[in-house]
């Protein structure tokens, strides 16, 4: 694994190192070693998947707060995304401010986007049929889970599919706090 600083200080592009041979490939998704060693969280609490029928789809931007902030790792499985984060961290000097990068799926590229405590995540699909891989330090708290508009005009995200495909909880969301 390769890791891979972001200009937002704490998230990481996680390259994974993929062991090919005639059949294909192998790689390691998670290591809780490697990753203590670069200082990101080592706890995996649980892995879950995403699949996404249609080019376009776009989930977020979600969080959790405190008693069960999370970090995860998202690697996309199958097709392709555009995946943001925004730091959310009031008092943090990097407050409001996001970064994106692609993630995909093919026999040359495997990478994750790992997402620290603190930071709203979400991305849209680039291809039909893309399957998202979270691994989280953190259980599922429906009561701690946050989120904030992914068309904020103060953030200004150039979502890259049009119209984007929503759902009708993900427009409830509040705008980021000035
Ligand atoms: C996130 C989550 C949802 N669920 C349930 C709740 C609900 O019935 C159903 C669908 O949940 P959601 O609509 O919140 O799924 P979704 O909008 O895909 O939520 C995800 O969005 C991306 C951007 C992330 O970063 C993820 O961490 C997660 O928040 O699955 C779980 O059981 N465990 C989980 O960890």
């Amino acid at each position: 694994m390769q890791f891979v600083p972001l200009p937002l200080s704490g998230a990481y592009l996680v390259e994974l190192t993929r062991h090919r041979d005639e059949r294909g490939f192998f790689a390691r998704t998670w290591c809780a070693r490697e990753f203590a060693a670069h200082g990101l969280n080592p706890r995996l609490s649980q892995t879950s998947v995403s699949y996404n029928e249609k080019r376009g789809t776009l989930r977020g931007m979600h969080y959790q707060v405190a008693p069960a902030e999370e970090a995860k790792l998202v690697t996309c499985i199958a097709g392709s995304i555009f995946d943001v984060i925004v730091d959310v961290r009031e008092g943090s000097p990097t407050y409001r401010q996001w970064t994106s990068v692609t993630l995909q799926s093919s026999p040359d590229v495997l990478r994750g986007l790992y997402v620290p405590e603190g930071f709203a995540h979400g991305f849209q699909t680039l291809e039909d049929e893309t399957v998202i891989l979270y691994q989280i330090s953190e259980f599922f708290a429906p009561e701690t889970a946050r989120g904030i508009r992914h068309d904020d005009p103060a953030l200004g995200i150039p979502w890259p599919v049009h119209p984007a495909i929503v759902a009708p909880k993900d427009f409830a969301y509040p705008l980021l706090a000035p």
